[in-house]
């Protein structure tokens, strides 16, 4: 280093000494006035009642009084709420003191004589007097300078126009402890040295924010505020999901007025993807999104009445059942059901159902109907046509209410009810005698009290039996939706669909599952989708930026579903059309090949750069799929991927020695990827007795350090430090390309391939130079 380096680092910890030092008494500062807030707090709910003036005498007392409990309620949620605030700022405090900032530039503004310093970091911190910044937010409209020029000309945008100028310097730091641990004057690209560190560092369980290190092309992804639908095409690796958290962060501090976290959407791959990346927004200062797998999403709108297959449990079916007599069919209908084309089919089913079709359930009490469905369809088709059909089944809906009501009286009197009255519980009796008490109805006629009395009895008894019926009635359950959805494939089955092929087969075989109750993941879509046509649905007006993670998976359908249902919404939808592994399998759309949707407020950005792997896993994994040569890797170098050719009864041992090479290197999350459930579970069995590891399965939300076996696609998003093929010869079809790249793009630092039975024919076409082969016998 030289003297004017070594100068320049002391003055800089000099500075972050100082910082710091402020840093600590703003800490003591609040947390003086926390006490205070939390003895208010406490004092006011102790006291809440007694600074409350009750008086109901009169309606004025009466007004007064709610005034009065309103004023004290206000002021005690306003103390909560100040707390809350100062909690949050207080752990921003802790995280700055701990690390203050990460970057530096001086910049000239034209027009200016000197140049400001603006020192970079998580959140602003001011001086004493609330003048000066000491630290800028990374969110600032200044802090863009950072990340989108090197030193020279360069500009930033405020809310007031273009500010232009020139960085004079641009400097990275690594504090930790308020210790300066690294520190670099960068070029072009945010410091490649800052980068070789995170990246070069072990996976784990939980992603990491980017913040010290966005690169000029991600931030444009961050900082877009143009559009209504943002989309992301960006290879693996390439920092999708990393922009997109960074990007809620930012979106949170630039509307901070108007939008909250709770007013934020991201759909991700799977549950176990929810908790890797649970901590990048707390890190941040900022609080998480809702989150929630399209999966969970739509199951929840189906309810418990039928068994819905998950997605997963798709994915196995066409991993695996390749030799069933009807799997063509079926992988046709995923196909077909995806579409757009059979979203218009569904479109136009529901204006037929507008004259004729749709069915109802008859409604019916103690084994007896009571308002039949054929009842209920002609009330129904005897409403004006003009009416939606949702506006009609709320007219329905009303009227049913009013009916069972009626019948509620008339039930009253039924012998049945009577017998019920023997068998009350003393409570309720006592509850029926409250109530008489209450209207007053008693009189001097103990005969007539006794007579109000068991009428009351019968009203709760009857009541009681046909709360189940009201219910139903309010959730709409008297149109059978099964039948509905069913009766469009019977119509349907003999039309010759110009499109599709198998059609009619694709129609017994969904009319076959449906009528066992059950419903593919397939079907699932376009059913919830039917169900809201006939029963309306609102939309949701919270939520305000939805976020797609791992677009590529999600169907047209799927996509023009989730438009409908979040219409005031704006979208981020981030995917890798090489990683489409359910399309993959089924040659389905997915929304990223589909997508029709053009227009000014929509952009596209395509990242190719990747910063996950090792440039030799980089090699090798680009070169199994079309078009890889455009991907560029972060130059980090690493070992090249291997592939052993393994006797079948030696893959447990040789994988755990394999396991064990990986953790002596210092490996700490080495994940065993299988192809199937199936294989994981046999694979888990076989090595559990001889080493500490943990099967991840569907339902698995979180995991920890160590050594994980995983099924294939369930590792989507989600990266380790080595992985281990159980056995890559096991993906041999074309159809597998993709997924066979998206768990070999999972490996930061070493990728290992074991083969029982051949190199992989999906590596036909990949260099020998770009990994080795070797081969273990069973006396070797
Ligand atoms: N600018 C950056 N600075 C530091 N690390 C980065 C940067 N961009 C990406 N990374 C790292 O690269 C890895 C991959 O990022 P991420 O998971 O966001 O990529 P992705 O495009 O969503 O990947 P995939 O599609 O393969 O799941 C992560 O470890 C992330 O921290």
């Amino acid at each position: 280093m030289s003297d004017l380096q070594n100068r320049d680092r002391q003055m800089e910890q000099e500075r972050v000494r100082l910082i710091v030092k402020e840093i600590v008494k703003k800490v003591n500062k609040l947390e003086q006035n926390a006490g205070r807030v939390v003895s208010d707090v406490l004092e006011l709910r102790k006291t809440f009642w007694q600074d409350v003036t009750v008086n109901v005498d009169d309606p004025d007392d009466m007004t007064e009084t709610a005034a009065s409990i309103k004023q004290q309620a206000e002021l005690l949620s306003e103390r909560e709420r100040t707390h809350r605030q100062m909690n949050k700022e207080l752990k921003t405090l802790e995280r700055l003191k701990f690390s203050p900032y990460f970057g530096r530039i001086d910049f000239l503004e034209n027009g200016e004589k000197s140049a400001d310093q603006v020192y970079l970091g998580i959140a602003s911190f001011m001086d004493e007097a609330d003048e000066n910044f000491l630290i800028y937010d990374w969110r600032a409209p200044i802090s863009s300078l950072y990340y989108d020029f090197p030193p020279g000309p360069a500009r930033y945008k405020t809310l007031d126009g273009m500010i232009e100028g020139e960085m004079k310097l641009k400097r990275q730091f690594l504090i930790r402890s308020s210790e300066i641990k690294g520190m670099f004057d960068t070029g072009v690209t945010i410091g490649d040295e800052m980068l070789q560190e995170v990246l070069g560092s072990n996976a784990s369980t939980q992603m990491k924010s980017i913040v010290a290190t966005i690169q000029r092309e991600q931030n444009q992804i961050i900082r877009n505020e143009r559009s209504k639908l943002l989309i992301v095409q960006g290879v693996a690796g390439s920092g999708k999901t990393s922009a997109a958290l960074q990007r809620v962060a930012y979106l949170l501090y630039r509307y901070r007025d108007t939008l909250k976290s709770e007013n934020i959407m991201l759909f991700s791959p799977n549950p176990l993807f929810n908790s890797y990346v649970a901590t990048v927004l707390p890190e941040l200062g900022e609080e998480n999104m809702q989150q929630a797998t399209y999966m969970e999403y739509i199951t929840q709108r189906l309810g418990n009445e039928f068994h819905v297959e998950d997605a997963f449990t798709q994915m196995e079916y066409l991993l695996t059942k390749k030799e069933d007599q009807t799997y063509a069919v079926r992988v046709n209908g995923v196909r077909f059901k995806a579409s757009l084309e059979f979203k218009k089919m569904i479109d136009q089913y529901a204006k037929r159902l507008s004259n004729a079709g749709v069915i109802f359930i008859d409604l019916t009490f103690r084994g007896e109907v009571l308002i039949s469905k054929e009842t209920i369809h002609d009330y129904f088709y005897s409403l004006e046509e003009s009416n939606s059909i949702p506006n009609r089944i709320q007219l329905v809906k009303e009227w049913l209410l009013r009916e069972l009501k009626r019948r509620v009286k008339k039930e009253r009197s039924k012998s049945w009810v009577e017998e019920e009255v023997q068998f009350l519980e003393k409570e309720e009796y006592l509850e029926v005698f409250k109530k008489m008490q209450e209207k007053n109805r008693f009189t001097e006629n103990t005969f007539d009290d006794f007579a109000q009395e068991q009428k009351l009895l019968a009203e709760m008894v009857v009541k009681e039996k046909f709360k189940p019926l009201f219910a139903k009635v309010k959730r709409l359950k008297f149109i059978d939706m099964l039948g509905i959805y069913l009766q469009f494939f019977k119509e349907n089955e003999k039309k010759q669909l110009r499109l599709q092929d198998n059609w009619e087969q694709i129609c017994i075989q969904t009319v076959k599952k449906l009528n066992k109750m059950e419903i593919y993941y397939e079907d699932a879509t376009p059913f919830v989708y039917l169900q809201d046509l006939i029963s309306g649905r609102k939309s949701n007006t919270s939520i305000r930026q939805i976020f797609i993670d791992e677009a590529q998976d999600y169907t047209p359908f799927q996509f023009t579903f989730i438009q409908r249902l979040f219409p005031y919404s704006k979208m981020t939808l981030l995917g890798d059309f090489n990683q489409a592994i359910f399309s993959g399998a089924t040659g389905a759309e997915t929304v990223l090949t589909d997508l029709e949707i053009k227009g000014e407020d929509v952009e596209s950005f395509v990242l190719t750069k990747t910063y996950r792997s090792t440039k030799e896993i980089v090699e090798f994994t680009s070169a199994l799929i079309e078009g890889g040569e455009k991907i560029e890797p972060f130059n980090r170098p690493g070992r090249k991927p291997t592939v052993t050719k393994v006797e079948p009864i030696m893959v447990n041992s040789f994988v755990l020695a394999k396991i064990k090479e990986f953790q002596e290197d210092g490996h700490r999350t080495i994940a065993v990827i299988c192809r199937t459930v199936e294989e994981s579970k046999f694979a888990y069995d076989a090595l559990k007795n001889e080493i500490r590891l943990h099967l991840i399965e569907k339902g698995t939300i979180s995991y920890e350090k160590g050594i994980l076996v995983i099924p294939s696609y369930l590792s989507k998003g989600i990266e380790f430090d080595a992985v281990i093929l159980y056995d890559s010869s096991q993906y041999k079809n074309e159809s597998e390309r993709k997924l066979f790249y998206t768990v070999c793009t999972r490996a930061m630092h070493e990728l290992h391939m074991v083969a029982t039975n051949g190199i992989s024919p999906l590596m036909a076409n990949v260099s020998k130079e770009y990994y080795g082969i070797k081969a273990v016998k069973i006396n070797s």
